[in-house]
């Protein structure tokens, strides 16, 4: 069974605008939610893909119950883990000249419900399941939180993707993570310098994976593509050209693709995941990926090895 962990889920809400200005009321011409947080996304991406997963996560207040129905709605599986402060909302502004994002911080979550969370997962995960962790942690919430949620989850036989940034990535991978899916800048914090070549990519991944024993590195690119990087091959997706409406969840969806088509072997579920999320791209607002946008692009992947 496939599980995804959202520790700080939100609801995407989506304000359609044409400019914003100063000091002036700017009337809403569309306001759109959407139920979010990285690993809800890829659950979301899972299910649109015809796959199964159980989207495990923190929900609170009338948000969490709006995102349970909205869930419901959409048929993802889910097992709540129920807080008592209300869920974010995030707003992602969409003007004329282009797409704000902002990201709401969280309330405090108890410290005896972050300790359900592990008993949780022990509950419910198995020996050769897989758990895909994703996203940022809620205010006031230690990045190592991660180390010891994923070094329990290694220790009992799970297969751990995991896709978060700055300290939360460093203190996860301590962990031990099977597989991480930074994009560039995440990786570039991760490495603490900024990257122009893609040998130095392929190096840098190269160390972290000897470093902290990783399976493979996905290490998404935007409009540069995508790499897999493994101890004994790499692969090089080509950018697509498609219309870009909204990069919102094209990361998710394509770790959600990549994971749901891994019995495929590497390549395969590869093309899916550069497939899904520039599919993603393509999808206006923080709709994610459509699976018939995914099966267009399938056959306009290439892909290289590259060692
Ligand atoms: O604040 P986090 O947990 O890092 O990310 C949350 C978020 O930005 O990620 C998704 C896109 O990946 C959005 O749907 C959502 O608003």
């Amino acid at each position: 069974m496939i599980f995804t962990l959202t520790m700080n889920p939100c609801l995407d809400r989506y304000i359609y605008v044409d400019d914003l200005k100063l000091d002036d009321t700017i009337r809403a011409k569309k306001v759109v939610d959407y139920p979010a947080g990285k690993g809800i996304d890829v659950s979301r991406v899972i299910k649109e893909l015809g796959g199964i997963s159980v989207a495990i996560s923190l929900l609170g207040g009338d948000t969490g119950r709006k995102i349970e129905e909205m869930l419901d709605m959409e048929g993802v599986i889910y097992t709540t883990i129920r807080v008592s402060v209300e869920t974010r909302t995030n707003i992602i502004l969409e003007t004329n000249s282009g797409q704000f994002r902002i990201s709401v911080p969280t309330k405090k979550v108890s410290r005896k419900k972050l300790e359900t969370v592990l008993e949780v997962l022990n509950a419910i995960v198995r020996k050769g399941d897989i758990i895909v962790i994703s996203g940022s942690l809620p205010t006031g919430v230690s990045p190592d939180f991660y180390t010891g949620i994923i070094f329990a989850l290694k220790q009992w036989g799970v297969y751990v993707y995991f896709d978060a940034d700055g300290e939360k990535l460093k203190s996860g991978l301590l962990g031990g993570p099977d597989v991480i899916k930074p994009n560039q800048h995440e990786f570039e914090r991760l490495v603490g310098k900024k990257i122009e070549k893609f040998e130095d990519f392929i190096e840098q991944g190269k160390k972290l994976i000897l470093e902290y024993n990783l399976k493979e590195i996905l290490l998404t690119l935007g409009s540069k593509g995508a790499l897999l990087l493994a101890n004994d091959e790499g692969y090089f997706a080509k950018p697509i050209d498609v219309p870009v409406n909204s990069a919102v969840g094209a990361g998710d969806s394509f770790l959600a693709a990549y994971v749901l088509m891994r019995d495929k072997g590497r390549y395969e579920a590869f093309k899916w995941a550069n497939a899904a999320g520039n599919a993603a791209v393509m999808t206006p607002g923080t709709e994610l990926c459509k699976k018939d946008d995914v099966l267009n692009l399938l056959d306009r992947v290439q892909i290289e090895r590259i060692y």
